[in-house]
């Protein structure tokens, strides 16, 4: 385990059989359709690199960057676009794929510009999903880990662009974020 980690939440196998089995759920949701799978970047590059291969039905992907949370481990409530879509997603079964849902600021941002760009439907699956912390109203579709209010990395996840090639998903050890 890493040095800076306090304890290990979800392991590598566990996270392996939850993308499997939401794959498994969006092929079926999404049979007979071809939708176009947003990947929120940099958190959900991983999730989605591994999920896509679980999905049987055709899809076309798209990739959008975002950042509200800088080097802190609190929302700066800013959502700033810094990768738009290359797609135009008029008329568009769209599935966002997110890394972690904590106070839903993001998600609420980006539903929004793509209702406004007239997609057919949006639906939203995460992996981690922290239901304790969130500051507006805002669900999703799929989620696979409940997480406790806890900072957590890996899989993706950074604090100040760092751990997020750890297989595992973790809680830093609060001195980490506060030296
Ligand atoms: O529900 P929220 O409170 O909005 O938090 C979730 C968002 O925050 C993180 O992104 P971040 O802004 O850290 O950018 P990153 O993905 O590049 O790390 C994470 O990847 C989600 O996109
Ligand atoms: O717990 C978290 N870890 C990393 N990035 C995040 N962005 C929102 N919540 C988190
Ligand atoms: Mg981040």
């Amino acid at each position: 385990m890493h040095n800076d980690i306090q304890e290990v939440l979800f392991t590598q196998e566990q996270i392996e059989a939850k993308v499997a089995e939401i794959g498994k759920q969006l092929s079926e949701e999404y049979e007979g359709r071809n939708p176009l799978i947003i990947c929120i970047l940099k958190g959900a590059f991983i999730f989605m690199a591994d999920l896509v291969k679980q999905i049987t039905v055709p899809v076309e992907m798209d990739f959008m960057a975002v950042s509200s949370y800088g080097a802190s481990t609190r929302s700066s409530g800013e959502v700033k676009i810094i990768k738009d879509l290359d797609s135009s997603v008029e008329g568009r079964d769209v599935l966002i794929v997110e890394d972690i849902i904590d106070s839903g600021l993001t998600l609420s941002y980006l539903v929004d510009v793509l209702q406004r760009r007239n997609v057919k439907s949006v639906k939203i699956a995460t992996l981690f999903d922290k239901p304790a912390r969130r500051t507006v109203d805002l669900k999703a579709d799929i989620s696979g880990f409940i997480l406790p209010d806890a900072f957590v990395v890996g899989y993706g996840l950074d604090y100040a662009e760092k751990y997020r090639n750890l297989p595992y998903i973790g809680v830093l050890k609060p001195e980490v974020y506060s030296s």
